[in-house]
């Protein structure tokens, strides 16, 4: 058995570990990097960049097919799968390079390969090779696909995201269990690109939409373009001939079997922790069995273990992930001397068509009566009028009294970038008042924007409540 001793020792190498690992050797540290799996983070391999990639193709084959209204025809519509996927799985390998290039530039006495798991506070043993001994230890391992039990019985044709990008062609159909961020991306991009996809979601949830009017626009509008079947539980899976029998019950209380060819599990994540011996620590659990931590210094009480990314649950987010890396890092740097880091705006942008946003404070949090919401429908917005891209609803929310902004939900043309004005407005504290002194050019999706927020601002001044407020949006929904 090799030992290590070191003053900081990050668990995994992904998006949170790297960050972690940089800022720590900022304080001069001798810091270890412990990877168990396959280097190159879960965001280049099998997560944001070629889901990215997949639904890049599909928003190419849906252009085709809505150019007609334009009064163009491009001829028929044909959709080469195994081009497709050799372009999603070259290009995906391209960004994992860049990520590679960067793990091989980290010496090689400060990697190590194995899977770690805790001996005490300060102690890891890293596969049956090596014990480190750490000062301080940053708990980065990501999180896996959630499994519903039920699909169990789908043996091989049970898929999760990650095997999705290993695809060499197209399937011809697909059951997508649940309609949350990957459900929605995943599943319409496949709909796109000819697979006959059936989207199943237990409950009224779609995306990260708390506001239910926003949730039944999203709703309408995928529901007119593919099978969604939402308040649909799932309640069993069989392997059968070429594919799966699915056996559902809907909110009316009926059930159906029906055949798809395969089953994906977009039914949430699950924090990477089962076999880090949490056990033999002393750190608080959450209900989950997640470390409670300091979500500004991302400590663990007050002990020498720090978190980040995905593991810990808040905000499974790229950027989330690098700056509570950062964060954490730092702070196993320079421990004991803690210090808060900078947590931005949340901010959650679902790549969909129309796209899905939310910023700020969620509906579901805000505090009933008081705030005011703004909305603006795009149906009849001149320029996603122009462009044909005219669906979809966004609602922002303002504080009484100060007229503060506080965040807002939407789904609408080109959401990611008006989503990124809310979030800057928002994290400088901005008014309605102050945003509305802003320039809007003409003819733009922002002048959409301008119309919430003097929504907003008439609403505010008539110090009219929220009369909507959701009934149903308890917190887990
Ligand atoms: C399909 C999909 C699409 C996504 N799209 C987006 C998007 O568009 N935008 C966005 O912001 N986010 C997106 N995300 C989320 C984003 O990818 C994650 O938030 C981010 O990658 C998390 O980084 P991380 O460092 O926490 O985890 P990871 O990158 O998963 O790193 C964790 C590492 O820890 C290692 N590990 C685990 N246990 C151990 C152990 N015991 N010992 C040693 N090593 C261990 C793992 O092998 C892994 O390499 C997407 C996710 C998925 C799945
Ligand atoms: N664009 C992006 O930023 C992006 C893209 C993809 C993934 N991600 C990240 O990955 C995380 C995981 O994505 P996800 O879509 O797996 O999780 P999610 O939490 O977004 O959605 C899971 C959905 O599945 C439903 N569900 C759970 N069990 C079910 C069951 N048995 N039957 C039917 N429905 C069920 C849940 O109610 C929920 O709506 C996200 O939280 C997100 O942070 C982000």
């Amino acid at each position: 058995m090799n030992t290590l001793n070191v003053d900081v020792a990050v668990i995994g190498a992904g998006t949170a570990g790297l960050a972690a690992y940089k800022a720590a050797k900022s304080h001069g540290r001798n810091v270890v990097l412990i990877e168990g799996g396959p280097n190159g983070t879960t965001c280049a391999r099998v997560g944001c960049m070629p889901s990215k990639l997949l639904i890049a193709a599909a928003d190419a084959a849906h252009a085709i097919g809505a150019a007609p209204a334009f009064g163009i025809h491009a001829g028929p519509l044909r959709i080469d799968g195994k081009a497709i996927m050799a372009r999603v799985r070259s290009e995906r390998d391209r960004f994992v390079r860049f990520v590679l290039e960067g793990v091989q530039r980290i010496p090689p006495e400060h990697r190590l390969r194995g899977y770690a798991r805790f001996i005490s506070e300060k102690s890891l043993q890293v596969d049956d090779h090596t014990v480190v001994n750490a000062a301080s230890i940053v708990i980065a391992t990501g999180s896996s696909p959630m499994l519903p039990p039920e699909l169990a019985d789908a043996a091989d044709r049970l898929l999760v995201s990650d095997q999705v990008f290993e695809w060499d062609d197209l399937p011809e159909s697909i059951a997508v269990i649940g309609a949350g961020v990957i459900g929605c991306e995943l599943g319409q991009a496949l709909h796109r690109l000819g697979v006959r996809v059936t989207i199943y979601g237990r409950n009224d949830r779609i995306a990260p939409l708390t506001d239910p009017a926003v949730r039944n626009a999203a709703a309408r509008i995928f529901g007119d373009e593919l099978d969604l079947r939402l308040h649909t539980e799932v309640l069993g899976a069989q392997r059968d001939g070429d594919g799966v029998a699915l056996r559902t019950r809907d909110a009316d209380g009926k059930e159906r079997i029906e055949h798809h060819g395969h089953v994906l599990a977009a039914s949430g994540r699950v924090p990477n922790l089962r076999d880090l011996d949490l056990a033999n620590l002393s750190i608080a659990l959450d209900e989950r069995g997640v470390p409670l931590s300091d979500p500004h210094t991302m400590q663990c009480g007050d002990s020498g273990i720090f978190i980040a990314g995905d593991v810990s649950g808040e905000r499974p987010l790229l950027h989330e992930a690098a700056d509570e890396g950062r964060i954490a890092g730092d702070n196993a740097g320079r421990y004991p001397d803690v210090r808060r880091g900078l947590r931005r705006t949340p901010l959650n942008i679902v790549f969909c068509d129309p796209q899905i946003a939310a910023v700020g404070e969620s509906y579901r949090d805000l505090q009933p009566g008081s705030f005011a919401v703004g909305e603006v429908s795009f149906e009849d917005q001149g320029r996603s009028r122009v462009m044909l891209q005219n669906r979809g609803l966004l609602r922002v929310y303002a504080e009484h009294g100060s007229g503060r902004f506080l965040g807002a939900e939407m789904t609408g043309p080109r959401a990611e970038h008006l989503a990124h004005l809310l979030a800057w407005a928002c994290q400088n504290r901005m008014s309605i008042d102050q945003m509305l002194q802003m320039p809007f050019y003409h003819p733009v999706i922002e002048e959409g924007l301008r119309t919430a927020l003097r929504d907003a601002d008439d609403k505010l001044l008539h110090g009219l409540p929220e009369i909507e407020h959701c009934t149903d949006c308890t917190p887990g929904m």
